[in-house]
């Protein structure tokens, strides 16, 4: 397993230790990071660097198709397959799978880019390492707010998002994502380990960058994992720019929300000094009027607010 000496001591982002997660000091570390940030990195994580780095050439084939076959990766779901550029976001592109545990959307993404089946084996193989170590951090921060019982994710929706950055010397200070948070549980994010451009918004409303750092992934939590914490865990607010004119990939696989159930909290996090603040929805129908009602930001989910 790699071994990385890190600069601990520092604030932002805070690293959380996979392997320690079991220990009670790593599990308070996990959960301040939730409630503050609703993001951190994550080490010893137990994904094979070769697995990585096959996946990026993937995603990198997969980024260089002309655009007319990119544009044949359609989902249902609002914004789950092909984005191209628009206004806001005019050097974004996304490719994605929505619900990646049905062979269905597997195979149509697969036709759909003429995928082959060695490039298919890869994003399985990827899918299913990083599927489970999303399940497990998700069941880890279940842990560390006291709740053991029914806080399975194993079954939630699952989703990948295959983002490029078209940067440039000439793009320098050019946004690259929008302000947003995403509309997950959480995204196990791989990003780019050489360009950076990720910032977070802290407290104080202020963007911090997030540098790269090889061997690692970051974590963002979504508004499904603020709806479901009943407001403990932080939905965080971040946006990518252009700081250096190279092209940029990340690879996020999102654990997004139950399959046809309701997102809520489960009964040990409601109280009387914590009043259910969501009415229960369902992560489709949220999706859908994030989009439809173009609120990219953490304010989509107040119009599920109860009080
Ligand atoms: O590319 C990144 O680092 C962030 C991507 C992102 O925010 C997203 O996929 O929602
Ligand atoms: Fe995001």
């Amino acid at each position: 397993m790699q071994v990385l000496s890190l600069p601990m001591e520092e604030k932002f982002p805070v690293v959380i230790d996979v392997e320690k997660t079991c220990e009670e000091e790593e599990l308070k570390k996990l959960r301040e990071a939730c409630e503050r940030w609703g993001s951190f990195r994550i080490i010893n994580h137990s994904i094979p660097p070769t697995l990585v780095a096959d996946m990026k050439k993937v995603v990198e084939a997969l980024h260089d198709l002309p655009l007319e076959t990119k544009k044949r990766n359609t989902e249902a779901i609002a914004g789950g397959g092909y984005v191209g550029p628009t206004p806001l976001s005019p050097l974004y592109e996304a490719i994605g799978i929505y619900d990646i545990s049905s062979s269905q959307s597997m195979n149509n993404f697969c036709s759909q880019l003429h995928v082959s089946p060695q490039q298919r084996q890869i994003m399985e193989a990827y899918g299913e390492a990083v599927h489970g170590l999303a399940v497990k951090i998700a069941q880890k921060m279940a842990e560390s707010l006291g709740v053991v019982e029914g806080a399975d994710f194993e079954d939630w929706l699952y989703e990948f998002r295959f983002n490029k950055y078209n940067f440039t010397p000439e793009t320098i200070g050019s946004p690259g994502v929008r302000i947003h948070t995403d509309s997950s549980f959480l995204s196990v994010l791989k990003d780019d380990e050489d360009v950076g451009g990720l910032e977070v918004m802290d407290s104080s409303s202020s963007f911090v960058p997030i540098p790269p750092f090889p061997g690692t992934f970051l974590v963002n939590l979504g508004d499904i994992a603020r709806a479901w914490s009943n407001g403990r865990f932080c939905n965080v607010t971040h946006r990518v720019q252009c700081k250096e004119g190279n092209k940029r990939l990340s690879i996020a696989t999102l654990i997004l929300g139950p399959k046809n159930r309701n997102v809520e909290a489960p009964e040990e996090l409601v109280n009387h000094d914590h009043p259910r603040l969501y009415q229960p929805f369902v992560y489709e129908d949220y999706r859908n009027l994030k989009v439809s009602k173009k609120i990219p930001t953490k304010e989509a989910l107040e119009l599920f607010r109860l009080a």
